[in-house]
C-alpha cells in the first residue's frame, strides 16, 4: 500500500515510527506536511499539490493533526477523503474530538461517565457555575490547553473564583471541573485502535502534582484495565468517531471517567511503558481496513 503519514515534522518519535514500522510490513509510506499542503477545492478531479507538484494517489492517510493546526489540517484531510483515500480518522471525528465542549456534550449524552463539568464564556454568576458542579475543591481548565498548561485545582470556593475572573479577563473560555481526588494525581491512557483497546498505561504525576501529565514531570508504568474500564474507553472511542486514539480516563469511586479524547495519540510513551510495537498494530489495522472510496462518516454530533 501507498500510505502518507500528515504531519509537521518528519523527525517525531510517532511520525517516524509509521514510517519504520510501514516499511518493515511492505507498504510505502512518505511523510507530508500538512501545513504545506494546497489545494483547488473547485476542481472536479480532487487532488492535494505539494511542492509544486500534484501529490500520488495514497491508498490510506494518518492524520497526526496538532492542536494549533485543527482547522487548516482537517481540511487537507477532507481534501483526501474526496479524493476516496482511506483515513484512519476521518476530517470530522478529529473536529469533533477537538472540541472539549462538543466532546463532552456527545459523551454525556451517551452515558460514558465523567466528571461533573460546566463550561462557561462569561458567566455572571461565578459562585453558583461553581456550586453547580459540586463546589470547591474544583479543577479549573483553559479550553484551549494541552500538555497540562491551563489545567489548575482550587482548593476552595474563593481561590476558584480569582482563577475564573482571572481568565476571563484574559476572554479565555474555561471549563469547570469537579476534582476527583481518589485519582491520586493519576490517570490512564488507554490506546484504542478499530474499537478495542490496544495497550494502556497508567500515568503518575510527581509528589505533590494532581497532573499526570508526562510533560509534567509524570511517570508512564504499565496497567491492567478493569472491563468497565476498557469499555469506558471503546464506547468513547465509537462516540467520536475515532478509528485510533487515545482515550484519558481518571478512577473514581463511581468508577471510570473521561476526561478527553485524543485523535493523534502519541506514541513514544505507551511503546515505551508497554514494550508493544504499536506502530505496526496501526499499520496492520489500515491495511486490513483501508477500502478505496469508502470514507464513510463515523459518529454523530
Ligand atoms: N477533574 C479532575 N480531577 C482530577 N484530576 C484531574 C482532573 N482534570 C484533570 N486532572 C489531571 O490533570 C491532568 C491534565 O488535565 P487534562 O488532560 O484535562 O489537560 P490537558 O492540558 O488537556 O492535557 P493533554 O496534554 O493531555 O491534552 C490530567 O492528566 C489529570 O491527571
Ligand atoms: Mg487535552
Ligand atoms: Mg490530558
Amino acid at each position: 500500500m501507498k500510505i502518507a503519514v500528515l504531519s509537521r515534522n518528519s523527525g517525531l518519535y510517532s511520525t517516524r515510527r509509521f514510517v519504520e514500522a510501514g516499511e518493515k510490513l511492505g507498504h510505502q509510506v512518505d511523510v507530508i506536511d500538512t501545513m504545506h499542503c494546497y489545494m483547488d477545492v473547485t476542481s472536479s478531479r480532487p487532488s492535494v499539490r505539494y511542492k509544486g507538484k500534484a501529490l500520488p494517489r495514497y491508498d490510506a492517510i494518518i492524520p497526526r493533526i496538532g492542536a494549533s493546526v485543527t482547522f487548516y489540517g482537517t481540511s487537507v484531510v477532507r481534501q483526501f477523503e474526496m479524493m476516496g483515500t482511506y483515513s484512519i480518522n476521518e476530517s470530522v471525528a478529529i473536529s469533533r474530538s477537538r472540541d472539549k465542549l462538543r466532546s463532552l456534550q456527545l459523551l454525556s449524552r451517551k452515558g460514558i461517565g465523567m466528571p461533573r463539568t460546566g463550561f462557561a464564556n462569561h458567566p455572571d454568576r461565578i459562585d453558583d457555575l461553581i456550586k453547580n458542579v459540586g463546589g470547591a475543591p474544583v479543577v479549573i481548565k483553559l479550553l484551549e490547553g494541552t500538555q497540562g498548561i491551563g489545567v489548575v485545582l482550587a482548593d476552595t470556593a474563593k481561590a476558584a473564583e480569582s482563577i475564573i475572573e482571572a481568565f476571563m479577563g484574559l476572554k479565555a473560555s474555561i471549563l469547570v471541573q469537579e476534582y476527583i481526588e481518589e485519582a491520586g494525581g493519576a490517570d490512564i491512557r488507554c490506546l484504542v485502535v478499530g474499537g478495542k483497546v490496544i495497550a494502556a498505561m497508567k500515568r503518575q504525576g510527581g509528589p505533590g502534582e494532581f497532573r499526570s501529565n508526562l510533560h509534567r514531570g509524570g511517570s508512564a508504568s504499565l496497567v491492567r484495565l478493569s472491563p468497565a474500564e476498557r469499555k469506558t474507553a471503546v464506547d468513547a472511542a465509537k462516540t467520536m468517531g475515532l478509528n485510533m486514539c487515545g482515550v484519558d480516563i481518571l478512577r473514581s469511586k463511581s468508577g471510570p471517567m473521561v476526561m478527553e479524547v485524543n485523535s493523534s495519540p502519541g506514541l513514544e510513551g505507551i511503546e515505551t511503558a508497554t514494550g508493544k510495537d504499536i506502530a505496526s498494530m496501526i499499520i496492520d489495522f489500515i491495511a486490513t481496513t483501508a477500502t478505496p472510496n469508502k470514507t464513510k462518516t463515523i459518529g454523530k454530533g
